[in-house]
């Protein structure tokens, strides 16, 4: 595989022998941010060390991609019918570019000239809007899975990736806030979407037609009072594009598909209801993720996304987060996730034996550019003084035109 030399900004305790790093700072608390160039082979054995199988674990396939959510029920019918014949449909789903698997990554053409843009989904996905919102004339590059999407950008088949991370109404997807920090990419831009959902069928079909509903898990959840109200079966889909397409090639007149107005052109489909989202202000934030990290700027707003550990102890977490209170910089973000590698950290009470405690990873967005001091000064903080492990995930432009 033809990894170049990467530069990434890495904090963490005595790093300095393992990298060679040019500048390991002071211990000071205000320290500036030390900033290591790096060789990605180095940094890779590095990682390896302190995380044990992280570094092979991040080519391991996620056993299941399956989308679940408590209360939705999984079927065997939603399961993709590539191949599959649309029956009693004008359109010819067949031509419709076919999603990337991990085993049928194809490369690219080699004119250069258009950005490339992997994104999870079929044709239709809100994740394909949000490429096209921040690349207007990119070519757009389907993917079954997640996982997936990250191996298009790490095997150099696509230049970008596009990556929904949160829902102004369904919240955080863990999913991939646990990919991010599986694999090596670079967060390089965001892009915040207006979702608004429609109610899809077959030609023809009438609302109080429909008994049961296929979409992605967000979704549904976004829809709810509106499902609810129609008292329908849920079922979960990998993505909304896909489940458009399951109602057009399965031709049940019964099942209907929560998606984008565009879906419903592309696969054939009438539209039942518009906007049905719970909350009018629907807005799905989608990270742009590349190989090599951007330079950021001061020209516009930035923020930047880190991740990072704590030591065990009272008020650990209280304190991590002065360093950015300190300094009046905004936190935007903050979600912890259990530290897969490291679930439990045991801490010696001399006479009760051992205590134990969950190892969480806490993944923080601050208002600030990388490239200000004040952002700079309040990572060296966290760094020197509580941090085990701090990672840079990327500094980049915030989006602010909805
Ligand atoms: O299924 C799609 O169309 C997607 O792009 C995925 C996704 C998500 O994962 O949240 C994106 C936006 C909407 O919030 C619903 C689903």
């Amino acid at each position: 595989m033809a990894l170049k030399c990467a530069s990434l900004w890495v904090c963490a305790r005595n790093p300095c022998s393992n990298l060679g790093a040019s500048d390991c700072g002071s211990g000071n608390s205000g320290a500036a941010l030390i900033s290591f160039k790096l060789d990605l082979e180095k940094f890779r054995k590095w990682e390896c060390c302190r995380f044990g199988a992280l570094t092979q674990q991040a080519i391991t396939p996620v056993e299941d991609e399956k989308p679940h959510m408590p209360g939705v029920e999984s079927s065997g019918a939603i399961e993709r019918t590539r191949g599959n014949e649309p029956r009693g449909f004008h359109k010819d789903l067949n031509l419709l570019p076919k999603p990337l698997t991990a085993n049928g990554l194809s490369s690219s053409p080699s004119d250069g000239s258009k950005v490339r843009v992997a994104y999870q989904g079929l044709p239709g996905a809100y994740s394909e809007a949000a490429a096209l919102k921040a690349y207007p004339k990119c070519e757009t590059v389907p993917c079954d899975q997640f996982e997936e999407v990250f191996k298009a950008v790490e095997l150099w088949l696509v230049d970008k990736a596009v990556l929904p991370i949160e829902n102004s109404v369904g919240g955080s997807i863990h999913r991939n806030y646990d990919l991010l920090l599986r694999h090596r990419l670079h967060i390089v831009g965001e892009v915040q979407l207006q979702v608004n959902h429609c109610l899809l069928g077959l030609p023809g079909t009438r609302k109080e037609e429909i008994k049961s509903v296929l979409s992605h898990p967000m979704a549904l959840a976004q829809c709810d009072m509106m499902l609810c109200d129609l008292g329908v079966l849920r079922i979960s889909a990998y993505d909304t594009a896909g489940a458009a397409q399951m109602v057009a090639s399965t031709g049940v007149r019964e099942t209907g598909a929560i998606a984008s107005a565009k879906a419903a052109e592309i696969y054939g489909l009438d539209i039942l209801a518009e906007k049905i989202q719970d909350d009018n202000d629907n807005i799905t934030r989608f990270l742009i993720l590349a190989r090599e990290p951007i330079i950021p700027g001061t020209d516009r707003p930035y923020k930047t996304s880190i991740v990072f550990t704590l030591e065990e102890g009272p008020g650990v977490l209280f304190k991590a987060l002065s360093v950015f209170a300190l300094r009046s910089i905004n936190l935007s973000k903050i979600e912890s996730r259990p530290w897969k590698q490291h679930p439990l950290s045991v801490v010696d009470n001399s006479n009760e034996g051992s205590a134990k405690h969950f190892d969480y990873l806490f993944f923080i967005d601050f208002e600030a550019s990388m490239a200000e001091p004040r952002a700079q000064h309040a990572l060296g903080h966290l760094q020197q003084e509580f941090a085990r492990f701090l990672r840079v995930l990327g500094s980049y432009p915030i989006d602010t035109v909805l």
